[in-house]
């Protein structure tokens, strides 16, 4: 446990870590990176880190001087920021980089970074030599609250979201908060979507202490972020330890208003609108579609749409989407949540509880673009 800060466990028996969040502590990266690896001062250790062109000079050189003074081999590489680099070509220059590297089966591949890069350099850990340790390092407030969290790794495919992809679970991950203060604010928003999306599926305590923190959530106050990244931690740990790899249908209420978010990602070009951005207006259009099979009312969307405009994210579908209901339609079958061309949504029953429900007619779907 870090003095000062907060320890959140993920629970998975022998593939179990730790969460280490607090605020400053980016430097300790070389002495953690060896706790969580078991790779004691005086044995070799080598890190392969991946990080991003906005990333690098603030955040992934301080991780590099701490892995060096920890006495590892480090080498480190910059793709380029952006979702575009969740992509096929990328992912084999990181390959090339890795033999280039001489990487070996022990080599530690670090993601310091967003979801982007945590995404991108976790699916390369799974697949590299069929799997080197991995550890997460997010510097983005989604990448802190959601994507580090869980295993979950992948890439694109120009028609699908996260597409090609694989559980490969962290070592460790380590949330330094105060990385958020170079993060723009439009980055930093987006990643709220994620937090409200929490308190909609599961803890309506939460959302309630949401809408009662508007102003530290826009002004960042540090003790607000600290409560926001852990209580999304903790919740996100506790899915993920009943439902590791998506089976029993638990972990599926983490893709509440992503089944409509990513046919606008994939649609409108990725990158173009932000994950969180999409996840807005996508928990919008989900809470659209619960009203119409008559799970909900009019308050609980209400209650959604307030708090997301109060952080100052969208909620309404673009024009240039409601103008493509058939593309969205045919996008949201590749979604890893249809089966046998039955698209399944994640739908609240109320502020704190959801439901995956299939067997929606396509009217229905396309009606709450609107
Ligand atoms: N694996 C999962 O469980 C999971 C969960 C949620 C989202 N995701 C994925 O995560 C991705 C979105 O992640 P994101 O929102 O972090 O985007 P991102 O990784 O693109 O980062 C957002 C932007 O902020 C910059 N940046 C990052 N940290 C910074 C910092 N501290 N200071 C300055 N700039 C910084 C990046 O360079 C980038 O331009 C999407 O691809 C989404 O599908 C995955
Ligand atoms: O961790 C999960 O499980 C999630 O669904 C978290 C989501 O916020 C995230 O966007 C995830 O990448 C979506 O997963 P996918 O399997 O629908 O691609
Ligand atoms: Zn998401």
């Amino acid at each position: 446990m870090n003095p000062s800060g907060q320890n959140v466990r993920v629970d998975l028996g022998s593939r179990s870590y730790d969460i280490s969040i607090d605020a400053g502590h980016l430097p300790t990266i070389g002495n953690l990176t060896r706790d969580w690896l078991q790779r004691p001062t005086g044995q070799s250790l080598k890190c392969f880190v991946v990080t991003d062109t906005n990333v690098l000079q603030p955040h992934a050189n301080t991780v590099k001087a701490a892995l060096t003074e920890a006495g590892a081999d480090v080498r480190v590489v910059c793709v380029n920021a952006g979702e575009a680099s969740k992509c096929q070509k990328e992912t084999f220059e990181l390959y090339d980089e890795l033999v280039d590297f001489k990487a070996d089966r022990k080599t530690a591949v670090i993601a310091v970074g967003g979801g982007v890069v945590g995404d991108l350099a976790g699916f390369v850990a799974a697949t590299y030599a069929r799997g080197l340790p991995f550890v997460q390092v997010p510097t983005t407030l989604l990448a802190m609250v959601d994507s580090s969290v869980g295993g979950k790794t992948g890439i694109n495919h120009p028609q699908g979201k996260n597409l090609i992809g694989a559980f490969h679970q962290p070592q460790g991950v380590l949330v330094d908060t105060e990385t958020l203060s170079t993060l723009p604010d439009r980055e930093y928003r987006s990643g709220l979507a994620e937090v409200i999306k929490y308190g909609v599926i599961l803890d309506a305590d939460f959302f309630a202490w949401l809408e009662a923190n508007i102003d530290g959530l826009n002004n960042r106050d540090p003790e607000v972020l600290r409560h926001v990244v852990a209580r999304s931690c903790e919740l996100k740990a506790y899915v993920v330890k009943e439902d590791e790899y998506e089976t029993s249908g638990l972990r599926a209420i983490l893709n509440y208003g992503h089944t409509y978010a990513h046919a606008f990602e994939a649609l409108s070009g990725y990158g173009k609108l932000l994950h969180g951005e999409a996840v807005a207006i996508g928990m919008i259009c989900g809470s659209k579609l619960a009203k119409s099979l008559g799970r909900i009312g009019d308050t609980e969307i209400q209650r959604q749409v307030d708090l997301l405009k109060a952080v100052n994210l969208p909620v309404e579908v673009p024009d240039a989407m409601q103008q493509k209901p058939d593309e969205i339609l045919n996008c949201m079958l590749l979604d890893k949540k249809t089966v046998a061309g039955d698209l399944k949504f994640v739908l609240p029953d109320r502020i704190g509880h959801v439901e995956t429900i299939g067997n929606i007619v396509a009217e229905q779907v396309v009606a709450c673009l609107s």
